[in-house]
């Protein structure tokens, strides 16, 4: 199948602009060489119908559609677009089976503990939950920052030449991450700290696959604001 041509199935993403599991789809589309899908905008405050039926579980996006066929989540749309599109770009995951599970491994670590401690430093509900989320972050990604140094062997990206699936998995933060820093007075990335990430992160922006999918941080700072203000108004009683 060449690369690009969907299978010859409609390819369909439902996605929201600023949300990071999006982009990683729309990375590892890119990086596939998959630019003919039709991307839909949701509205996550009046959720299509279609939507709701091809994710009646989370009612989340990204939801890829493939012949009209749903696929949920993003690591799971990952993975799929590796097996149904196998000849499709740059093979995401390795092919030896050890370092596809050592991929899989710092995916999950990716999210489990450094995006689960990330969310706590934004959306904890004292300052001390939020201080704990934060300090969580930075270890998570020192152990990130030991782990690009393993995985790589000194080449550019944690797959080695070419980026991968944890390169995909954990770079599609980074537009919500440089945000963050923008506000927050803390470096995620910080040269002292994780240089390999920093130098990692700079290299994955600039690649063709990651231009136009990571919004500029001003809009990512002010859809943060809308999503404060719809917080705070849901908190406040007979709102
Ligand atoms: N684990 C999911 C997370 C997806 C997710 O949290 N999507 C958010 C946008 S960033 C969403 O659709 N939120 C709508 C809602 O919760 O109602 C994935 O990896 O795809």
């Amino acid at each position: 199948m060449a690369a690009g041509a969907g299978g010859g199935q409609e390819l369909k993403l439902l996605g929201a602009w600023p949300s990071p599991f999006v982009h990683r789809v729309r990375l590892a589309l890119h990086l596939k060489g998959i630019t003919n899908y039709e991307y839909v905008e949701e509205d996550l405050t009046n959720k299509s119908d279609l939507l709701l039926a091809s994710n009646p579980v989370h009612k989340k996006i990204p939801v890829l559609l493939h012949g009209g066929r749903p696929v949920c989540e993003s690591l799971v749309i990952l993975q799929y677009l590796e097996d149904a599109f196998p000849e499709a770009g740059n093979a995401l995951l390795p092919a030896d089976p050890y370092d596809r599970a050592v991929a899989r491994f710092w995916v999950a670590y990716a999210d489990d503990i450094f995006f689960a401690a990330w969310i706590k430093s934004l959306k904890g509900t004292t300052e001390d939950e939020k201080a704990a989320g934060t300090a969580g972050a930075l270890a998570a990604l020192q152990t990130l920052e030991s782990a690009f140094g393993e995985c790589s062997k000194g080449k550019p990206f944690f797959a080695g030449d070419e980026p991968g699936y944890v390169d995909v998995a954990l770079g599609g933060y980074l537009g919500w991450m440089r945000a963050y820093e923008a506000v927050a007075g803390v470096n995620l990335l910080d040269a002292g700290r994780t240089p390999l990430l920093v130098a990692w992160a700079e290299r994955f922006a600039r690649l063709d696959a990651a231009k136009g999918v990571f919004p500029e941080v001003d809009q990512i700072l002010q859809y943060g604001k809308v999503l404060q203000a719809r917080t705070a108004a849901s908190a406040t009683p007979n709102n």
